[in-house]
């Protein structure tokens, strides 16, 4: 591995190649890799069709677009799409993020800046400060701003015309906008995984644009670890390059990419080292759970925001977490995953726990041959059935 390619954390602990968050490593490269129009974004056929009919309805009416957030967990394309459509519009994107409008003072320099027909986008814009964000609605709805001059009884406030634009606003954490701010959104795109086969033409795509030689098989094979992220599979991809420069001839063939993506610690199913650590918490010191999502992250040494953005999204979707009214609870999966016995009461997965209830007939009215795992009952194991 080279030197400029390795992250480390506060702790000065590698971070991993897995991760879903955002390295500065990746900067250049992503640059080169955002898909540049709607045809060129590969996988998301829903969003993108949704978005091409809000697009093109403005455009037929000589208008702006309304207002759309973006929402989905890291590395999915929020900001690539964000492009997009400021392309697609053939205008201007000004960019910004919540957390750099701490002041409703800096908003308003930003949207008083604005030509006619701009796209704003503001990145992670649940973490827009609370000043600001009560500026924003009245600019999303009467493109207006009223500057306040002055301070106590003798502040007045100037009414300051915006140029009609569309807000486009980013955020992993949807539920975490506030109402009034949802509802001025004319069009919420919800961005989900991607499956294998779209993460592998994204792969091609990639390899064809940075000069790599990446055979259809290799490109499964990261694909499926890929954690249904393009930005993760774009990194394994360029972890996998090294390998074959280094240890290969440079062809990256499927024993290439499985050899480099052991070397890396990247799992068969893409997860990664904070991934395993929550299941193993989950499973082991609070034995399947339910537990607190902050409680969890105590647990694993990480921010609880960190744990619920970046890791929970894909063990969720993988059927290894089920959220709960009363926290997150193991399914059978997780156990089965750290190569345990899962205990009869733990979740299927994808279905609503309930409160204590006996549950020993969740396992009886299911056909154990039909997910080809017969669920042994080890009589050492606490809660084993007779
Ligand atoms: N549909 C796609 N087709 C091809 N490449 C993609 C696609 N979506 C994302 N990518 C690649 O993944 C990288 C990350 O995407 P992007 O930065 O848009 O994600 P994001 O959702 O904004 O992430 P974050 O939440 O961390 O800001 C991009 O550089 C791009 O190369
Ligand atoms: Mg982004």
């Amino acid at each position: 591995m080279t030197d400029e390619y390795r992250e480390f954390d506060a702790a000065g602990v590698e971070r991993s190649q897995v991760t879903a968050e955002h390295l500065p490593s990746d900067a250049d490269i992503e640059t080169s890799l955002r898909p540049k129009d709607l045809d060129d974004f590969i996988g998301q056929a829903r969003v993108r069709e949704q978005l091409q009919l809000v697009l093109r309805g403005a455009k037929l009416r000589g208008g702006t677009p309304d207002h759309i957030l973006l929402s989905g967990p890291p590395g999915l394309g929020k900001t690539s799409m964000a492009m997009i459509i400021a392309a697609e519009l053939g205008t201007s994107l000004r960019l910004t993020s919540g957390p750099a409008l701490e002041r409703a003072g800096d908003l308003a320099a930003m949207l008083s800046n604005l030509s006619e027909g701009d796209v704003l986008f503001i990145d992670e814009i649940h973490r827009i400060a609370r000043p600001a964000e009560e500026m924003l609605y009245l600019a999303m709805e009467d493109f207006r701003v009223d500057v306040v001059v002055g301070k106590g009884p003798g502040a007045t406030s100037i009414p300051l015309e915006v140029a009609p634009f569309t807000l486009v606003g980013a955020t992993t954490r949807s539920g975490a906008l506030t109402g009034p701010l949802r509802d001025r959104f004319g069009f919420t795109a919800h961005m989900d995984f991607y499956d294998p086969p779209e993460l592998q033409r994204i792969l091609q795509r990639s390899a064809r644009i940075l000069g790599i030689d990446l055979r259809e098989d290799a490109a499964a094979e990261i694909a499926g670890r890929s954690r249904g992220t393009p930005r993760i599979a774009n990194r394994l991809l360029r972890r996998v390059r090294d390998y074959a420069d280094v240890r290969a001839d440079g062809v990256v063939t499927r024993d290439v990419a499985k050899a480099a993506l052991e070397v890396y610690d990247v799992d068969p199913i893409g997860l990664d080292r904070l991934d395993r650590a929550v299941l193993g918490a989950l499973v082991r010191s609070f034995g399947g759970g339910p537990v607190g999502v902050s409680t969890l992250a105590v647990a694993v040494g990480e921010e609880p925001a960190t744990v619920e953005e970046v890791c929970e999204p894909f063990l969720v979707r993988a059927g290894m977490i089920a959220r709960t009214p009363r926290g997150r609870v193991a399914t059978q999966a997780a156990w089965l995953q750290l190569g345990l016995t899962p205990p009869p009461e733990a979740a299927t997965g994808g279905i609503e726990v309930r409160a204590r209830e006996p549950q020993l007939e969740l396992f009886d009215d299911t056909d154990p041959s039909a997910h080809g795992d017969t669920h042994p009952s080890d009589p050492d194991e606490p809660g084993a059935r007779p």
